[in-house]
């Protein structure tokens, strides 16, 4: 049996999807069969957001609709804030969404209604910016921004963070960074939540057990990983040294390297132009240096190239996100493709349940024992 075991499932056709589409060897992503690059360039995450969940682009009418129940529930719920506060400043902000997520869960009274799932969906990806937010500031010793219900999803989260709507540049690079974060197919986070969907169990405790997946390094966690690799380097000048010490002690470079894509991310180009246009605006270009020094470097020494974590950990920085709020932020734009995962998986499910090959101790038996 042993010969047919995939560690890491790699390779392993899992199921079938009609959400995204991989090619990692014309290295491209498909969104509901449009490119990732082209939704970046010409639409707003809500929209992008409703073609994840329906299959299509919305008509005007079908967005101001999805986005009237969207803004009308941005202020977080009192119970999920006093839940919150009671955790300490040292917890991890992906502990405290994951956590944040349990409670708005736990509240909604329609939970484990299937029928639901759209409108829980839309709950969640308006109610995830306010914990993050208020996550930063409470951090920061700084009072809650309640959100603006003029202002469209990207424009309301910066806002709710950082107290005003940043340049136009800036939210840019924001919308592009979610859009291309959305969806991913069957990565381990998303997989989590199919899996914990197939057992019959609700959309909430599926995204609470996605989050702990992406929490991961080797998963999202790799976005605020890239940040403080950059931070360690410090200066680009010391960037072959530290490789070179990083590789013999085979450390992984984190923000490097994909399990699908082998000939590159397609997402990254994207990305690396909005951080391109961010490094002008804040005139950061030692940040654009230290990026390029380690690209290059790692390019020359292991031939492996950069996935998404690699532009967006910086662009955050950028932004003035905390580095610990990164993968937050990535659980705020991928809630849309998990819960589209969720849907799609309860639609058509089976319970999903792998076999193991056993390999511990043969059959034995207790002696008998006084007691
Ligand atoms: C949003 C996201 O989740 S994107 C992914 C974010 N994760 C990271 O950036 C973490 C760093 N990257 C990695 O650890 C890996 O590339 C993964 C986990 C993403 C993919 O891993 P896998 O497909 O399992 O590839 P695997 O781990 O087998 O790597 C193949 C070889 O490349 C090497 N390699 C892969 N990525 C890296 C890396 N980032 N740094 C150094 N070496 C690497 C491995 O050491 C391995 O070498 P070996 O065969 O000599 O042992
Ligand atoms: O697909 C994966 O393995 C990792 C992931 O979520 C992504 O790259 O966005």
């Amino acid at each position: 049996m042993s010969e047919e075991i995939r560690k890491g499932l790699v390779g392993v056709v899992a199921d079938r999807t009609a959400i995204s589409e991989i090619d990692p060897e014309t290295s491209s992503l498909l969104y509901r069969g449009y490119a990732v690059e082209e939704l970046a360039a010409r639409c707003t995450f809500e929209e992008v957001a409703y073609l994840l969940w329906h299959g299509e682009l919305p008509t005007r009418l079908q967005l101001l609709e999805m986005e009237g129940e969207g803004r009308a529930q941005r202020a977080m719920d009192e119970r999920v804030r006093t839940a919150v506060d009671l955790l300490p400043t040292t917890a991890h902000p992906m502990e405290v969404l994951r956590t944040a997520v349990s409670v708005i869960g736990a509240t909604d009274p329609y939970a484990g209604d299937r029928s639901s799932d759209y409108a829980k969906a839309v709950r969640l990806l308006s109610q995830i910016p306010p914990v993050i937010a208020y996550d930063q500031r409470r951090r920061r010793g700084l009072p809650v921004v309640p959100p603006r219900p003029d202002l469209g999803f990207v424009e309301n989260f910066l806002h709710m963070t950082f107290g005003r709507v940043p340049a136009p540049v800036v939210v840019d690079a924001f919308r592009i960074s979610l859009i291309l974060y959305a969806e991913h197919s069957f990565n381990a986070s998303t997989f989590t939540a199919r899996v914990i969907t197939s057992t019959l169990s609700d959309l909430y405790s599926a995204v609470v057990g996605a989050i702990g997946a992406l929490k991961g390094p080797l998963h999202g966690g790799a976005n605020e990983a890239v940040m403080d690799t950059l931070e360690e380097i410090g200066d680009a000048s010391r960037t072959l040294a530290w490789l070179d010490e990083t590789l013999a002690a085979r450390r992984r470079v984190m923000g490097f390297g994909h399990r699908v894509y082998k000939k590159g991310d397609p997402r990254v180009p994207t990305m690396r132009a909005a951080l391109g246009r961010l490094v002008e605006h804040y005139e950061r270009h030692d940040v654009l240096d230290l990026y390029t020094s380690l690209e290059r470097a790692m390019a020359e020494r292991t031939g492996i190239a950069p996935n998404l974590d690699y532009p967006s950990g910086p662009a955050y920085h950028l932004m003035g996100f905390d580095t610990r709020l990164f993968t937050p932020l990535l659980v705020a734009a991928r809630v849309t493709g998990w819960t589209a995962h969720v849907m799609e998986q309860a639609a058509d499910n089976t319970l999903i349940r792998p076999l193991a090959d056993y390999v511990g101790a043969e059959e034995r038996h207790v002696a008998e024992h006084d007691g």
